[in-house]
Formats: structure tokens, C-alpha cells, sequence
């Protein structure tokens, strides 16, 4: 019999952050699996090594289904490591309080404004940021953007939360670092835009956009771990290896990453006595990890859905996965930046390579495929524009488009997978109004491309948005393997 997680229960296996203090210095929005197993255990560790009152104040947006199993556990949780030789549990103690910020958004605010506070990390996926995919700015126009602009009221939106503390911190002056660990191009300088985008709407005063320029620091970073969605088994295993029954483990693969600019106006943990970088070529780490391993991770995402692989491992299984995917990173990405010093691409791909291929992640197609939106213009646009700008079609990039317009927008007559109803999609209703009454899959294909999901530098580009509607007649006339052999065939 298995007794229940808690700061008072009998603990097995290594438990991080347990000398830490009750009081707390990072504010953390987004309490999903990926902070509890990445940023959290950077800020375990690095509190271990060299102590710091960095506890962290933990808010998710808008659910309790990490927040009342953390609070029945004094915030205490496992880490369930999947690696090549099994399975590996430690405890992680570092969240000294954890709330939902849609229950009490004025205690976010109170948070980011409260002095003692010197960061607000978060992890609130490319959806949190608010931006209109067409621009990139803040989308002053959705519902939800104007809501919190409307004086008076409370924010509700990460950004409106963000910027309203920082105002109210503006009186106290103390420097504060807002620091995004979510998987976007230039982190910090998007995450700085949306801020000062919201802040100027608002009409706030001339102090209060003089305080957060000077002494707000928004600092880029790389984030990299697998970390799927937690099931039932990974709650088992948990139980077996540290004899206790935790309500919110957390899966993860051994592999983690995390590169920083060292820009912390009010102070830091020692990440970097946890094994975070500190870097000035962070630009550099950025299009390594969200081209080779994320874009890649898209196609590889759609194109399993489209042939019913459930998992990556299965997709990754795949030759013509494979080999589109391996094409992909030799033709389509690495021509398009100029990678960190000592880079060595055939080492970073065999490495992907492992971690796709592991049995145990059961990293879900449809978790990856989720958001495509918003993902897929951290992955595709900027790249793709690279090789159009030069006469040269980045077929990949073409595909992966086409298979994520046939998994979440299939034009009519084409059933995908049944896998791919499990996508979410933010988009879908738009996609579908865009697409409503198209003629032929050029015209769907055109509908999309030309509707505002892309940035209008991409949807001029005619000759892509051509090669797009090609690869979906195939996928749609003859199957995935079709269009994917098309492209083998292109090169
Ligand atoms: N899981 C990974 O492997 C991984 C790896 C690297 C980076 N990331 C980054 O972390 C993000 C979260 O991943 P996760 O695995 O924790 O996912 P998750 O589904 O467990 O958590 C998503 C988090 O985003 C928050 N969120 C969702 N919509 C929001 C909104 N509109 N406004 C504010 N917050 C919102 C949720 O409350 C939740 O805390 C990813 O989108 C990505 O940017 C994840
Ligand atoms: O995390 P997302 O939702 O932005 O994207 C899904 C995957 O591509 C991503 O989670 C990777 O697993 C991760 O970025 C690896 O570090």
C-alpha cells in the first residue's frame, strides 16, 4: 500500500529543493509539465547548490488539474525520467504556493508587483502571447486582449497580467526580469513587444513605460526537454520506484537544455551551478532548436497522424518519415542560419535521432500537432522565406503545411486519420469559415494561406502556396506516402 505524497511522508529517492525557504522569488505562469520539469528543476537545483530565496509562486491559467493535487501534496511532485535504461524517479520541492490565475487574476498582479519578487517566468505555449499571426503584435481586436484593455477592469491574458503588475511596480521601482521559457523565436523581444504594446493601449504614464524600459529586463533563452502529458502508467511507475502515490508526476526525457542571456535586472538563481548556459549567441541556439528539433517535430507530427501513428517513436518508425524529416533538416533548415560556435549538425541530428526514437516518451503525435497556428510560424515562415527570397522551394516546409491543412482543415471529400479529431486546434472554426464553399484544393490551400493564419510576407509568395496545393491533392488523392515521395523526388 502506497501512502500519499507530502512534505511529511516518508520520501524515497532524491528530493530537490527540500532546504529550500518558504519565501519566494520567481512568480511562474503556466504550472504545465513542462516548467515543473524544467525551469522548477533548474531552480531546485540551483537553490541546492547555492541556496537563494527562490522559491517559486506557481499560477496555471485557467484549470485546477495541476494546482489541487500539487496543494494536496504540500506542492511536492516526481520526476519520472524515461531513459534508455528504464525509469528514474526523484522528487522536486521548489513551488512554495500554487494558484489559478483565472480564480484570482488580482493575486497574479499582486505577485508581479510585490518587491520581493525578481522574476516572472512563464510557460503559457505560443497561444499565451496573444499576437495576431499575421503581424506578429499584440491582438489588440481579440475579445479577450480588448477585455483587459477596457479601464478598470481585471486582466485575464498573460500579457494583460504581466503588464498591470509591472504598472503597480512601477511605484516600489525595484528591477524585475519577465522571462519567457516558452518555444518562441526571440522569447524575451516578443515577450518585451506584447508587454509595451499592452502598456501603451492602456494609456499608462510616461513613468510606468520609462520604468518597465529601464528596468524590466526581458532576457532571450532556449529552452529544450521532451516532457509529454502525463497517464496513469507514469503515476504506476511512480508508485513502484518511490513507494508513494503521487497525484501529478511529471514524465521527461534525460535529455534538457536551457541557454540564457545573462539580463536579470533584479537578480537569478544560479541556474548555471544546475547546468543552464549563459550565452550571447542565443539567436543562434534559438534557430537550432526551433527548426531542426521543433519544425522537424511538426512534420514529423502531422505526417504520423496522417498515416495513424499515435506516438512520435511510431511516426519516427517510418522510413518515409524519416527520410522527409532528414531532407528536411539538410535542405530546408540548416541552409538558414548561422549556428552557435562548435555546432556539430551531424551530432545534434543523431541526437534528435534518440530522442525521437525513444520507446518510453510515448510523446503523443497529437500533443505536438496541437496549436499548429501558432507553432508552425515559429517553425516555417522565416525559413521558408530564406529559400523563396532566393528562387529556391523549400519542399519540407511545403509538406509539413499540407499535412497539417489536411489533419485540422481537410478540404472536402478527405477524411484524415481518425487520430487527428484529438488535434487541438485554436484555429479550427476560422480555418473552417476561410475554407467554407472552396471549389478545388488550390482554392482551399489559397484560402488559408491568403486568410490571415500566415505572416503576408509568406502568402504572396505564390509559387509556395502553389507547391502547398499539390502536395494536398496528394496526400488527399493518394495518401501521405505519395505526397512525401513527391518531395523525395524534388530535391
Ligand atoms: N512539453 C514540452 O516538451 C516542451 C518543451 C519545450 C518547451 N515547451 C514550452 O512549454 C509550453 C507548455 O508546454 P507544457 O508541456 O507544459 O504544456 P501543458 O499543456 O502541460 O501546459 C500548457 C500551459 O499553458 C497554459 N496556457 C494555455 N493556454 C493559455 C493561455 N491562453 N494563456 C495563458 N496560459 C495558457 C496552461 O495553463 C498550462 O499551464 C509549450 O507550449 C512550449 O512553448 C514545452
Ligand atoms: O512544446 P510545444 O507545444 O511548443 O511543441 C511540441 C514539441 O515540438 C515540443 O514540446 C518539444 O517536445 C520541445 O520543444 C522539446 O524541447
Amino acid at each position: 500500500m502506497t501512502q500519499p505524497l507530502g512534505r511529511k511522508s516518508l520520501l524515497a529517492g532524491s528530493r530537490l529543493g527540500a532546504s529550500a525557504p518558504d519565501r519566494t522569488g520567481i512568480v511562474h505562469l503556466g504550472l504545465g509539465n513542462f516548467h515543473r520539469a524544467h525551469g522548477a528543476v533548474y531552480t531546485a537545483q540551483a537553490m541546492a547548490a547555492a541556496g537563494g530565496d527562490w522559491g517559486i509562486r506557481g499560477f496555471a491559467h485557467s484549470s485546477d488539474r495541476v494546482v489541487a493535487p500539487m496543494r494536496a501534496q504540500d506542492n511536492v511532485y516526481s520526476i519520472l525520467q524515461l531513459t534508455e535504461r528504464g525509469a528514474e524517479a526523484g522528487l522536486v520541492d521548489v513551488h512554495r504556493d500554487t494558484g489559478v490565475a483565472a480564480q484570482d487574476p488580482a493575486a497574479v498582479v499582486d505577485a508581479i508587483a510585490d518587491p520581493a519578487h525578481r522574476i516572472v517566468s512563464l510557460t503559457v505555449s505560443e497561444v499565451g502571447y496573444t499576437r495576431d499571426p499575421a503581424t506578429g503584435r499584440l491582438a489588440l481586436d481579440a475579445p479577450e486582449v480588448a477585455a483587459d484593455l477596457t479601464a478598470g477592469s481585471t486582466p485575464r491574458t498573460a500579457v494583460g497580467m504581466i503588464a498591470r503588475g509591472l504598472e503597480q511596480r512601477a511605484a516600489s521601482g525595484e528591477p524585475f526580469a519577465v522571462l519567457s521559457c516558452d518555444n518562441l523565436q526571440s522569447a524575451g523581444d516578443v515577450t518585451r513587444a506584447v508587454v509595451e504594446e499592452f502598456l501603451q493601449a492602456a494609456g499608462v504614464s510616461d513613468d510606468v513605460l520609462s520604468f518597465v524600459s529601464s528596468s524590466v529586463s526581458f532576457p532571450n533563452g532556449m529552452v529544450d526537454r521532451i516532457v509529454p502529458r502525463t497517464t496513469d502508467e507514469h503515476s504506476r511507475i511512480v508508485a513502484d520506484l518511490l513507494g508513494v502515490q503521487d497525484l501529478c508526476p511529471v514524465p521527461a526525457e534525460e535529455f534538457t537544455m536551457w541557454v540564457l542571456e545573462d539580463d536579470f535586472a533584479g537578480g537569478r538563481p544560479a541556474w548555471d551551478l544546475a547546468g543552464a548556459t549563459f550565452s550571447n549567441e542565443i539567436e543562434a541556439y534559438e534557430m537550432v532548436k526551433l527548426r531542426l528539433l521543433n519544425g522537424s517535430h511538426s512534420l514529423i507530427a502531422y505526417l504520423g497522424i496522417l498515416s495513424g501513428a499515435p506516438t512520435i517513436d511510431v511516426a519516427w518508425g517510418q522510413d518515409f518519415v524519416r527520410e522527409a524529416v532528414l531532407n528536411g533538416i539538410t535542405d530546408d533548415y540548416l541552409p538558414t542560419f548561422t549556428p552557435p560556435t562548435g555546432f556539430d549538425a551531424d551530432a545534434y541530428v543523431s541526437e534528435l535521432d534518440a530522442r525521437w526514437r525513444n520507446p518510453l516518451i510515448g510523446h503523443a503525435t497529437t500533443q505536438v500537432g496541437t496549436d499548429g497556428s501558432l507553432k508552425l510560424l515559429q517553425r516555417i515562415p522565416n525559413a521558408a522565406l530564406f529559400h523563396l527570397r532566393r528562387g529556391d522551394m523549400p519542399h519540407h516546409l511545403a509538406l509539413c503545411i499540407a499535412a497539417w491543412i489536411a489533419c485540422v482543415a481537410p478540404p472536402a471529400g478527405f477524411t484524415p486519420e481518425p487520430l487527428a479529431e484529438r488535434i487541438v486546434e485554436p484555429a479550427r472554426d476560422r480555418l473552417a469559415a476561410a475554407v467554407d464553399g472552396a471549389v478545388t484544393v488550390a482554392d482551399h490551400v489559397r484560402r488559408i494561406m491568403n486568410g490571415g493564419f500566415f505572416p503576408d510576407a509568406l502568402a504572396e509568395q505564390d509559387a509556395f502556396t502553389v507547391r502547398v496545393a499539390d502536395l494536398l491533392t496528394l496526400v488527399v488523392r493518394d495518401g501521405v506516402r505519395a505526397a512525401a515521395a513527391d518531395v523525395a523526388a524534388s530535391r
